[in-house]
């Protein structure tokens, strides 16, 4: 019996499968990949985890652009930089949609995740949206908060470095938290929102995400529409109660500058409803936490591998600090923890099959046809190990970023490198609107761990060197170090004692009382709504 079923799925499936297939226009060729069967295309032989690897060694035989269709969908998967720029930014207007996710209700439509989102009319009024509350918080230096919240991060690190993964991603959620709502005190409800939102995007997680078809069972029978129908009612509800919070602080007249207080402010211009409104905000909380705090944990395992790129760090810190905490004016002078920064998202990028983008339009690039409704995925893991543009690609080398040796060293040391518009950000309309944030995260969370702490591997009880592994990361798309054990110790108690210091005097700063507070100094550096409005 089940035999019969599965001969109608496939005799059903091919014919399914042979009525969409396009005719090829003259001249043109698909592009090359593995041969699979109808319907399900190769899915046996692409893993659930880490399938970015598996793209790789077929574009290692296929060539920059492989084509694989799987269960009726045209994907394309890029390991060319230049590919694909030409793809995603130059051919914007025809590559910039979005494929639906499948475990999301609505994630083209609805007004929730910007990213996720179809290019429509909701995403470019976000955008815009997006765009004007991210530039006013880079021009204020972003409130200093990212530097200001280093004294917590780093005297939480010293004392209890086990703790790394908590203490990250605590570091960027209350860095996000006061951006966006004003407050730190949110950082737990951001961190545990960010985790359910990720694992609902992810293959890896929810069989949905690779198999279509599971989205037809209707929701009562359907576990997986269930497990997603509770995570976005409570987030709704949260994403609610945060614009309710911020709304009633600005009727008491005691709103703190936040990028809510922003979007509120302007409502009136823009007619957001109440949950587009939430919801703009809430998803770069969301955006915000995972995808840096990755990274710093990648400089954790980096050092722990290569005490001799700590050892030219530290050099280049103190030099340019001396006996103080790198400050984000330090930047033009420190080309080495640019570089540093740099190559971890090379080494190993934060999302290494990247976003996927759709295309709307029919397109013919090198002679292949790129038929409207593929998915095209950068993967970033075979981008970032191209070797003619990073020679031993496997190598952690920042030296690729400061010597003229390579091919990726740009001049002036004073400017570049610089993380602005890095293949990991994406490409095009769709390019990642956090990188300024990034950077300053960056400059200053991974120049405090050098000017404060010497990371190395770990001894144990019989004096043997515990060995870390080079890349046993987590799947789901954001990508991280699973926890693996490193020793820290403050590079002096001097260091730990003036981290204490910076500390209560940084919580001093960030949160004065609401009397003393210059709030018409921070408004009139905030543009006028005008632009807001779609
Ligand atoms: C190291 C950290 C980060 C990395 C590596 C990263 C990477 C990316 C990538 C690859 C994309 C998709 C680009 C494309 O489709 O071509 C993206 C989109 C996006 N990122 Fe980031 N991101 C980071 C941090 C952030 C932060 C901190 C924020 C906000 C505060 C942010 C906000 C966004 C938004 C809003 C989009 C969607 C843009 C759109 O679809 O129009 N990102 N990011």
């Amino acid at each position: 019996m089940v035999l019969y079923v599965l001969g109608a799925i496939l005799v059903l499936g091919t014919v399914w499968h042979l009525v969409r297939r396009r005719r090829l226009p003259g001249g043109t060729k698909w592009p090359p990949g593995p041969r699979g069967l109808p319907l399900i295309g190769r899915v046996w032989d692409i893993p659930r985890q880490h399938s970015y690897k598996r793209f790789k060694v077929w574009n290692d035989k296929y060539g920059p652009l492989v084509g694989i269709n799987i269960f009726g969908i045209n994907h394309l998967w890029l390991a060319s930089d230049k590919v694909a720029n030409d793809l995603l930014a130059k051919r914007a207007n025809k590559h910039s949609d979005r494929p639906s996710i499948n475990q999301l209700a609505q994630s083209k439509t609805a007004p929730e995740y910007l990213p996720l989102m179809g290019l429509n009319e909701i995403w470019r009024r976000q955008r815009k949206i997006v765009t004007q509350f991210l530039n006013t918080g880079s021009k204020m230096g972003h409130y200093d908060f990212p530097f200001l919240e280093c004294g917590q991060f780093l005297s939480e690190l010293l004392d209890n470095p086990e703790n790394y993964e908590n203490i990250t991603e605590n570091y960027t959620g209350r860095v996000i938290s006061r951006l966006a709502f004003g407050s730190p005190e949110h950082y737990m409800d951001i961190r545990s929102y960010s985790h359910g939102l990720l694992k609902a995007i992810s293959p890896a997680a929810y069989i949905t995400n690779i198999i279509p078809q599971l989205k037809m069972i209707p929701f009562l029978a359907n576990p997986w529409k269930w497990v997603e129908y509770k995570r976005h009612v409570a987030e709704r509800i949260w994403f609610m109660k945060m614009f309710g919070n911020v709304k009633d602080q600005m009727n008491a007249g005691v709103a703190r500058p936040s990028y809510m207080k922003e979007v509120l402010e302007k409502q009136g211009k823009t007619k957001l409803s109440d949950l587009e409104a939430a919801y703009v905000v809430g998803m770069i909380g969301l955006a915000g936490v995972l995808t840096t705090s990755s990274a710093m944990m990648t400089y954790l395992l980096a050092m722990t591998l290569h005490p001799e790129w700590q050892a030219k760090l530290q050099e280049e810190v103190d030099t340019v600090c001396g006996g103080r905490i790198p400050e984000p004016s330090d930047s033009p002078n420190m080309p080495v923890l640019r570089a540093v920064v740099m190559e971890l998202l090379r080494w190993r990028p934060i999302t290494p099959s990247s976003i996927p983008h759709e295309t709307t339009e029919d397109d013919i690039y090198d002679g292949y046809f790129i038929p409207k409704g593929t998915y095209i995925h950068p993967n970033q893991w075979a981008i970032t190990r191209d070797p003619v543009a990073y020679p031993d690609p496997e190598e952690f080398n920042p030296d690729r970023w400061l010597n003229p040796n390579f091919p990726s060293y740009k001049e002036p040391l004073t400017k570049y490198p610089s993380i602005q518009n890095f293949t990991t950000f994406g490409y095009g309309k769709r390019i990642c609107m956090g990188m300024d944030l990034v950077e300053n995260e960056f400059f200053v969370a991974i120049g405090g761990m050098a000017w404060a702490a010497n990371i190395s591997k770990k001894v144990d009880a019989n004096g043997r060197i515990i060995e870390v592994p080079r890349h046993e990361y987590s799947t789901y798309l954001i990508s991280r170090p699973k926890k693996f054990p490193f020793d820290m110790k403050p590079r002096s108690l001097e260091r730990k004692a003036q981290v204490a210091e910076f500390r209560a005097r940084a919580i001093r700063e960030m949160d004065p009382p609401f009397s003393t507070m210059k709030n018409e100094k921070v408004d009139e550096k905030v543009d006028s709504g005008a632009e807001l409005s779609s």
